[in-house]
């Protein structure tokens, strides 16, 4: 199974990433995670991210599709992943299905965690990230609506697009998403 999980800020994509990353028994990748790390970890594309991330921009196509090419061509990525947070741009989105046609394979489904964006601030209020202070957190809504939502055209296009109502219950809104997908 290869799942994409896209929503804004705070809308779930981790939860439901971790329970479908375990019900499947496959890996989760979350991109927002792996840049966090490589911030805290001070590395090179850390410094090169930083300020990226702490204004709630996106960070680079270019830079984008060459980790996400890496990190699918993991061993434990072989048999199947949950890609939590990506793509992000309809470029991300094309660039993903050219790569994995080489690999002979295809995204199963993306799938869209709905809120509306008051609950999306109310989720993310009590965190910390660096990317959690008001003003990031004002951009990455704005993105979200300027360049992520116009992308599940893409998705809708092909008939892979899953739309969830992400405003409910983790163990509901899991269930919705395992009824849509079976
Ligand atoms: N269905 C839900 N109902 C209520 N709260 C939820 C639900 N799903 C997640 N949360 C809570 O909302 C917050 C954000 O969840 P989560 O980290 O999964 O979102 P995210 O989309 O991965 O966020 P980010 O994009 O910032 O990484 C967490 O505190 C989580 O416990
Ligand atoms: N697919 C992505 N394209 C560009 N930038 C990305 C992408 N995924 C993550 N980012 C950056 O990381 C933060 C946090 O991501 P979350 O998935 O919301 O945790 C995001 O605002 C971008 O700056």
């Amino acid at each position: 199974m290869r799942l994409l999980i896209l929503g804004g800020p705070g809308s779930g994509k981790g939860t439901q990433s971790q329970k479908l990353s375990e019900h499947f028994g496959i890996p989760w990748i979350s991109t927002g995670d792996t840049l966090r790390a490589e911030i805290a970890a001070d590395s090179p594309l850390g410094q090169q991210v930083s300020e990226t991330l702490a204004k709630g921009e996106l960070v680079s196509d270019k830079l984008m599709i060459a980790l996400i090419k890496e990190r699918l061509q993991q061993p434990d990525a072989a048999k199947g992943w949950i890609l939590d947070g990506y793509p992000r741009t309809a470029f991300q989105a094309e660039e993903l299905d050219f790569f994995l046609d080489t690999l002979n394979t295809q995204v199963n489904y993306a799938i869209w965690l709905e809120l509306p964006a008051h609950a999306l601030i109310e989720r993310s209020e009590n965190r910390a990230a660096i990317d959690d202070n008001p003003e990031a957190l004002r951009r990455r809504i704005e993105t979200l609506a300027e360049t992520t939502i116009p992308m599940l055209e893409y998705y809708d296009y092909r008939q892979r697009l899953l739309r969830i109502d992400g405003n409910q219950p983790p163990d509901d809104v899991k269930r919705e998403i395992l009824g849509g997908i079976s």
